[in-house]
């Protein structure tokens, strides 16, 4: 049944969607010779003690991103990969400032994942919203250049979002940052309780004021957060695989998912970045619903609540709330 659901994922990094052979494969295309013998060398290296071993890994491998066709690719492989589960909408969350960083400008990296996005819709008929992320570990002050840099493409973004080492990096850091976001009209989301506290999760929600938390695994443990969660009906984009391979939880029983659905909160299933954490959205579904042994209402909720926190405008929604309840039936 998850399979034959049409579903949406709503928290993904499209860089995180890199698989080796890809990678390997953009290596040689554009001239570099990578610290690994072979792919399978490579996927031996994915074994992580904490968010901050994988990020170390995860901008080392987004090097071999360079031409618009690199980022084109990475995009097109995602939506192949993704069409297959019957996922028909995506939010893709992209890095920019890790691209301008290295040298790769803003505008390779957005065209190429734009022209990748539309082949897709073209192809698969899987609709998208494009949501750059600033780098918390960055100060805030590099976040405004970045929202400048992105200034032509305002229209082609549904809204921006926090991301990278969390723990030190408080969202409060980046108040004005998204207060600015907000004046123009953008959706804001924050990853927030991955690592770090339920504070986080609280300033996210209370001080910038989010439309959508990432992971937001640690506001379970603030009861009075949670309520406040739930008045808001601001949505939690959970990553089961994520969590497991960063060591925020030792079994997928201890996923939040499942508290959260409880609790009354709209959880969403997600992948994160599906090439480190070994599964894609489908796999997380099918790993929190063995997990907990969901029942169909509990599965058919996580995927309605997939459109119901995605940033589709209310029409789009009914839609496709409705495409997922004749496919239940
Ligand atoms: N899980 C994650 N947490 C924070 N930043 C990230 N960037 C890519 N994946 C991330
Ligand atoms: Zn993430």
């Amino acid at each position: 049944m998850i399979h034959r659901l049409p579903k949406a994922e709503l928290h993904i990094h499209i860089e995180g969607s890199l698989e080796p052979e890809l990678m390997f494969r953009l290596a040689a295309r554009n001239g570099l010779k990578l610290p690994y013998a072979s792919v399978e060398e490579l996927h031996a290296a994915y074994r992580f003690s904490n968010l901050q071993e994988f990020l170390d890994l995860y901008y080392q491998g987004m090097n071999v991103l360079r031409e618009e066709e690199d980022f084109f690719d990475l995009t097109r492989a995602y939506l192949d990969r993704v069409a297959a589960d019957n996922v028909v909408h995506v939010e893709v969350f992209f890095d920019p400032q890790a691209h301008t960083g290295r040298g790769v400008p803003f505008a390779v990296a957005v065209e190429g994942i734009l022209k990748g996005l539309e082949d897709g819709e073209t192809r698969h008929g899987i609709t998208w919203k494009l949501i750059p992320n600033f780098l918390r570990h960055l100060p805030e002050e590099d976040g405004f250049k970045a929202l400048a840099e992105a200034e032509p493409w305002y229209d082609r973004f549904a809204g921006f979002g926090l991301d990278s080492s969390e723990l030190g990096h408080p969202p409060r850091d980046f108040a004005r940052l998204f207060a600015r976001c907000r004046e123009l009209g953008f959706k804001l989301c924050c990853h927030a309780g991955e690592e770090g506290p339920p504070d986080y999760v609280r300033q996210a929600l209370v001080e910038i004021g989010v439309d959508r938390i990432d992971h937001g695994n640690r506001a379970m443990e603030d009861p009075d957060l949670v309520r406040e969660i739930a008045e808001r009906g601001v949505a939690l984009t959970s990553c089961p695989l994520s969590n497991l391979s960063l060591k925020v939880i030792d079994t997928v029983g201890q996923s939040p998912v499942k508290q959260m659905l409880d609790a009354g909160l709209c959880v969403t299933v997600n992948s994160d970045d599906p090439s480190y954490f070994g599964g894609y959205v489908g796999d997380n579904l099918k790993a929190v619903a063995e997990a907990f042994d969901l029942s169909k209402a509990d599965v058919v909720a996580l995927v309605k609540n997939s459109f119901a926190g995605s940033f589709l405008d209310d029409g789009e929604k009914a839609r496709r709330l409705a495409e997922v309840d004749m496919a239940a039936a």
